[in-house]
């Protein structure tokens, strides 16, 4: 087994902006998805980021910058350029369709505005027809487009992770999301510019006046100069693959030479796709992958517009730890839940919540099962 062991449990001691030690994101890993040195030392690539900063940067991943993202950057663009009451039309999000500022069900806040999208085709066709109204089954077939071609990229990662942490079936993972009733989203995010001359434009464009501004309780000191457009969470599902604009603001909590956690900036790199670890896999390998914590820090001039893919099994998935990844020295440390479970527990908690916390076997064991912030 080439992958490291279980990454201890972290604890957030500093809150710091770092410059990029360098170009390439210095702490980041990146990984060059054409294989220069073999589908082994691929895989093994791939699992050890997983396991070690559970987020890492794609290159060369095969999806051309042009064609269905290109596609996907325009459609979704001319509809976040639309009048707030046009793209009302789409919204309120429950949790899908469009939002602004408001962020699930529990009070939290970002300075974005977001369509939020069952990544199924007919879920997709559902939503076009309030999203365009010009051209409907347009929008359908670019998302739909778009999705197959993220999805792809996703069962390739994840048939790496299986081969690299040595899994009887590689393609376990995989067949998680490929199933027909997989339950992944599609999220598009819009950043407005953070300088004060747009602010108000953004505060007109959501019909919000009178919302409170974004909280520190809503992800922490972001550092002078920066908005909090994303509050600090980790992504509940299994796998999500991220690609933007180049305009910076994602940062992940990562731990430093001490092992200390803090802040990263991740330097846009908009052809790249940046793929960080959900909850779901982190349960399924027992820990030994890690759901890292990230968040947007908005400070730009110029809007931000990301799309992220999240995959996810079918909701009457069944996840508990794999056999492989139990041992004597590493028994099971969460519950089996299945992912609806998941679900009900995470759309009644705020965003910061370490939800998975919620099914760790200590806290069960000794009746503390509402840890959390
Ligand atoms: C506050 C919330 C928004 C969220 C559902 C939740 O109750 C907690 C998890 C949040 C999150 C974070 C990652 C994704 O952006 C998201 C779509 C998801 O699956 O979990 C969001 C949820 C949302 O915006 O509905
Ligand atoms: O918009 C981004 O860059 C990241 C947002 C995010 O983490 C999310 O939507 O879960
Ligand atoms: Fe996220």
């Amino acid at each position: 087994m080439v992958v490291p062991s279980t990454t201890p449990a972290r604890q957030e001691t500093v809150t710091m902006l770092l410059p990029p030690p360098c170009p390439g994101g210095g702490a980041i890993p990146t990984v060059d998805m054409s294989a220069p040195h073999g589908r082994g030392a691929l895989s093994r690539q791939v699992a050890r980021a997983c396991a070690e900063q559970g987020f890492f940067r794609a290159v060369n991943h095969g999806v051309p910058p042009a064609g269905p993202a290109a596609r996907l950057d325009a459609a979704t663009s001319a509809f976040f350029a639309l009048a707030a009451h046009d793209k009302q039309r789409a919204g309120p999000p429950s949790p899908l369709g469009y939002g602004c500022r408001s962020i699930g069900f529990n009070g939290d806040f970002g300075e974005l505005e977001y369509l939020l999208l069952h990544a199924n085709p007919a879920a997709v066709a559902h939503r076009a027809s309030s999203i365009d109204t010009n051209d409907p089954s347009r929008f359908s077939s670019v998302v739909n487009e778009y999705v197959e071609a993220v999805k792809q990229l996703a069962c390739d990662i994840l048939d790496l992770l299986g081969e690299g942490l040595g899994l009887e079936d590689p393609r376990l993972f995989s067949k998680l999301i490929t199933e027909t009733d997989s339950d992944s989203l599609l999220r598009i995010n819009h950043y407005p510019p953070s300088c004060t001359v747009h602010k108000l434009d953004h505060d007109d464009q959501c019909k919000l006046k009178g919302v409170a501004r974004t909280k520190a309780g809503n992800g922490g000191n972001p550092a002078a100069g920066g908005r909090i457009g994303f509050g600090e969470h980790s992504d509940p599902q299994l796998l999500s693959l991220l690609r933007a604009n180049d305009v910076d603001g994602l940062q992940v909590l990562l731990p430093d030479i001490n092992g200390k956690d803090v802040w990263i900036q991740v330097p846009a790199d908009s052809s790249a796709y940046f793929v960080n670890v959900g909850d779901l896999l982190q349960a399924l390998t027992n820990g030994r992958l890690v759901s890292v914590r990230h968040r947007v820090i908005t400070s730009a001039c110029r809007p931000r517009l990301s799309t992220i893919y999240f995959a996810a099994p079918p909701l009457h998935a069944r996840i508990s730890a794999l056999p492989e990844m139990v041992t004597a020295g590493s028994p099971p440390r969460y519950r089996s839940f299945t992912w609806a479970e998941y679900k009900t527990a995470m759309y009644s908690l705020r965003l910061s919540h370490s939800r998975l916390d919620l099914f760790h076997v200590d806290d069960d064991e000794s009746g503390n099962g509402s840890k959390g912030k």
